[in-house]
Parts: C-alpha cells; structure tokens; sequence
C-alpha cells in the first residue's frame, strides 16, 4: 500500500506563489481537494503526477522523492487531467487498447483489462462508437477508465465531473467508491456534491494554502455557530442579501427564508442553524 508524503511543497510561477507550503500525509482513502478557481489545486496534483516540479519542498512516496523512483512511480499512478487527449476517429475500445500498449500493460491481459474498465464505467455496449459521438459525460468515463487501465495505486483526477449533469455526477460517484479500496485516490472540484458523499478526507484549499480539513463532519463543524436562519420582510431581505454571506434564500408565504454566514448574528431574531458543507464552502470561498 503506497503512502505519498507532501512535504512543505511550494509553487512560485514568477511573482505568483500558485502552492504554498503545503504538507500533507496521504494514506489508504479518497481525498477531496475543494476550492474556488485558482486556488491551486491543479498545480498541486500535477506536481503529485511529477508533471511539473515543486519550487521547494518534496513529494515523497514510501520515503523516496517520486523524481528519484521515475518510471517505478509512473506504473504506481493513473492520471485524469482537467482535458485529456483523446482521437475522436477512434472508437472507445481501439482508444483503450492503444493506451494499454502506451503503458506497456502485457499484451495477453489488454483486451481483458479493456473489457473490465469498459464495464466499470458503463461504456461496455459504446465501445464500437467513435469517441466524436459521445457525451461530455461518456468522454469523462471513458477518462477514467484510461486512468485505471495499469490497476494504479495511486489515482488523480483533476476535476472530473467538470460538465457532468446530475446523473453522470451520481454515476461519476459511484464508481470512484467502488474501486477507491485499497487506493489513494485524489480528486479536484468546486462542486461541494462531489467531495461530500465520497471523500474520506475533504481539504479546502484557498490561495494555495489548506485552510481546513477533515472528515465531512469535521469541516461542517468547523463552522457551527456560524450559519443563521431568519425568517424577513421582503426588502429586509433584499438589504441583508447585500451585506451578508446568503447560502440560501426562499419565499415562505409573504416572508422570505433567508439562511446566512456570518461569524456574528446577523439580526435580532436570527437562530443558529446546523451548518451544511455549503455554507463551510461559502464561508471560506465566499469572497
Ligand atoms: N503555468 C503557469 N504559469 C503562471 N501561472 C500559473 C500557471 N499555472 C497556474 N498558474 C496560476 O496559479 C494559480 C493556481 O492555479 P491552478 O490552476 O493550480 O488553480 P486551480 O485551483 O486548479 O483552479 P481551476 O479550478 O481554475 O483549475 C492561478 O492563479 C493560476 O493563474
């Protein structure tokens, strides 16, 4: 079982610190990096690939740096970036077969190993199909399976369900939870669904830094006694929904439900509420 060490690992583009220090211990288990666009998460797991090198710091997997391990790491990873390339002429299964000989998987257990991940993610009966007709959610699936194709013990995929309808999402979900034993698997997003059912580990991630993490009921409660319930006039409503973080806002009869994030209470009248990882992500990103 592959242990990755993140040790005070920085990213400096320029005058841009795009990572900054960040350590982390990652064992057995998924883990769900959350964060607003440019937070630099992508910049963190292709520096965990060993696609780009940190400016300072180390990437360790079982105690040697991943540059030292080289080839011995990459059969240890599958990768989904944000675009990954594809040939729309091919069909599903030609795709996954010629990506099977890039990753030297043995000949005699390509077309088997194919046929597995085409099940997995439920592209079996498209694997005649050209790639140019599917959907963007087929296009993802069919990511991950390239992504597991070598059985990797590692696995990172950079905002998979980037384009992904409700569905796809909750299909998406399933199958990370089905094959995440015995794994590390990382995952990107800004879409609070995607970490909150599967992540054993959810990491906040803003300006570079991991300003919380923690199991989903640890990061909640990082913010109880911060989220309010009110029930306003309409136009008292209007005022409050310019000053304060609005997580949630509905019409109830003549009055408006107005939920809110706020370090004080908002109002006289106003009652705490249970936080929901929603408002955690809007108390942190909400700016
Ligand atoms: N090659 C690069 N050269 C210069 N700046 C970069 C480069 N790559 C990333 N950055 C900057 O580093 C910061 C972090 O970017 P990164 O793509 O890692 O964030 P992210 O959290 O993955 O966001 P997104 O969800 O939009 O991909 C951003 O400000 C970005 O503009």
């Amino acid at each position: 079982m592959p242990e990755l060490t993140i040790d005070r690992v920085t990213k400096q583009f320029k005058n841009k610190i795009a990572v900054d220090t960040v350590s982390l211990d990652l064992h057995n288990g998924v883990y769900g990096f959350l964060g607003a666009n440019g937070a630099g998460k992508t910049t963190l797991l292709r520096m965990l690939c060993g696609v780009l090198k940190p400016t300072s710091g180390e990437i360790r997997c079982n105690g040697t740096e991943i540059r030292m391990l080289d080839g011995e790491y990459r059969c240890l990873l599958g990768y989904l970036p944000q675009d990954f390339g594809y040939y729309p002429d091919f069909t599903a299964k030609r795709y996954l077969e010629y990506l099977a000989a890039c990753k030297a998987v043995p000949k005699y257990l390509a077309k088997e190993k194919v046929q597995e991940m085409l099940r997995l993610v439920g592209l079996e009966g498209e694997q005649k199909q050209k790639i140019k007709t599917f959907s963007g959610g087929m296009i993802r699936r069919l990511g991950i399976a390239q992504a597991l194709l070598n059985d990797p013990e590692i696995l990172i995929l950079d905002e998979p369900t980037s384009g992904l309808d409700p569905k796809e999402r909750i299909r998406f979900r399933n199958i990370i939870s089905a094959l995440s034993k015995g794994k590390i698997v990382i995952l990107s997003t800004h879409i609070v669904s995607d970490v909150e059912f599967i992540a054993d580990q959810i990491l906040l991630m803003k300006q570079g830094c991991i300003v919380e993490q923690g199991n989903s009921r640890e990061v909640t409660g990082s913010v109880r006694g911060k989220v309010w319930e009110y029930l306003a006039e309409p136009d008292e409503a209007d005022r409050m929904n310019e000053t304060f973080a609005v997580s949630n806002l509905k019409n109830e009869g003549d009055k408006v439900y107005i939920r809110i994030v706020s370090d004080t209470c908002p109002c006289e009248g106003a009652a705490p509420a249970e936080p929901g990882l929603e408002d955690v992500y809007l108390y942190y990103f909400g700016n």
